[in-house]
């Protein structure tokens, strides 16, 4: 799974813990049960402005350096346990400085809270590798500083950047420095584009930034025409999204919360899986969406049919577009990804083991 937010998915007891020992108060319920859909309907918005103003509580949490590794090792606890083996979490380092950290300081315990996470998946009999995307806010002005320490963690599990934050208002070019030092550097980067904001969004992310992947990127499908016989046009930027396999990240209970999408069933997902679209599916928020990736799965099952073989194709897509060297790209694929699913479909064969 290639985006999941890191103050998107804390354990809601966890919060109302941490809260306790850093004196924050203003929690809507200090009732962990409660807390979780206090969350979960908050974000249930159907405007991304909105949704985004509840992680004021999640980040007021993360200011210690305490905070942020159990929050981070919870965060590949969790993952490991619905059965996912590789994920990209991602933060914004600029929101946790309240306490007096440092930007290095926040990604060293960010980074240690993973390796903590990842040893107690594997005590577990769980298995998980977490790479960490750093994002900057767009509409702050401090992503170049981000880039360039995104770009020093880069040999402990840093494997790349992002931008996220309101999408109207603050195009991807705003950061055109950052992206162009991080393409000097070689290193890789994804934009949250095509989610609140359409076509324009996409193509300045793409053709000026340079974006190896989309955030979302749901609304490509402007660019796309389906005729009443089912057939369908694409325009250029559809084309090119396509043709050059751009991965999308896409989210869909979180479209569906923001409004980028109506319904599972509606949801682009659907016509862009059908037209091979390089796509991939991920939780965004899993504390602000009451999700996971297996729940996400369980969602396009039900919307559209999807098996097994479906399942795998998702897999497979986010490990082949990864930020991960490309050895363990295809190790992952080929040693874990594809015996796990043969695993899965013996299951439904034979009947299950256990
Ligand atoms: O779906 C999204 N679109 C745009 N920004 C988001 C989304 N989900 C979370 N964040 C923003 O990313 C920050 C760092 O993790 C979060 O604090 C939130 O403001
Ligand atoms: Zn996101």
């Amino acid at each position: 799974m290639l985006h999941d937010h890191l103050d998107g998915g804390l354990r809601p007891e966890t919060i109302v813990e941490l809260a306790a020992a850093c004196g924050y108060q203003k929690l809507p319920t200090t009732d962990p049960a409660k807390l979780g859909i206090w969350f979960r309907e908050a974000a249930d918005s159907g405007s991304l402005e909105r949704y985004l103003e509840t992680f004021a509580h999640t980040c007021a949490v993360m200011q210690t350096r305490e905070g942020l590794v159990r929050v981070a090792a919870e965060a590949a606890e969790d993952l490991a346990a619905d059965g996912v083996v590789y994920a990209e979490v991602r933060y914004a380092p600029e929101q946790h400085l309240e306490g007096g950290l440092t930007l290095d300081e926040v990604v060293e315990a960010v980074q240690e809270g993973f390796r903590i996470g990842e040893a107690n998946a594997r005590a577990n009999g769980d298995r998980i590798k977490v790479g960490t995307l750093i994002t900057a806010m767009r509409h702050a002005a401090r992503s170049q500083e981000i880039a360039e320490l995104a770009n020093r963690h880069r040999d402990t599990g840093v494997v790349g950047f992002d931008i996220a934050g309101a999408e109207a208002g603050f195009p991807p070019t705003r950061h055109q420095a950052a992206f162009d030092y991080l393409k000097g550097e070689n290193n890789h980067f994804t934009i949250h584009a095509g989610e609140a904001f359409g076509l324009p969004s996409i193509w300045e992310a793409l053709q000026c930034c340079g974006a190896d992947r989309l955030g979302h990127g749901v609304r490509i499908t402007d660019d796309i025409t389906v005729h009443d016989d089912g057939t369908v046009t694409l325009g250029r930027l559809a084309a090119y999204v396509r043709d050059k396999r751009i991965p999308l990240e896409m989210c869909p209970t979180s479209n569906l919360q923001t409004g980028a999408a109506s319904s599972y069933a509606e949801h682009p997902i659907g016509l862009l899986t059908r037209l091979k679209y390089r796509v991939t599916v991920n939780t965004d928020n899993r504390l602000m969406s009451g999700t996971s990736m297996s729940q996400e799965f369980a969602h396009l099952i039900e919307a559209f049919g999807y098996d097994l073989d479906d399942m795998q194709w998702f897999t497979v897509n986010a490990l082949k577009s990864a930020f991960l060297p490309f050895d363990e790209r295809l190790a992952m694929i080929n040693d874990v990804v594809k015996p796990g699913y043969a695993e899965l479909k013996a299951e439904w064969l034979f009947g299950s083991s256990s």
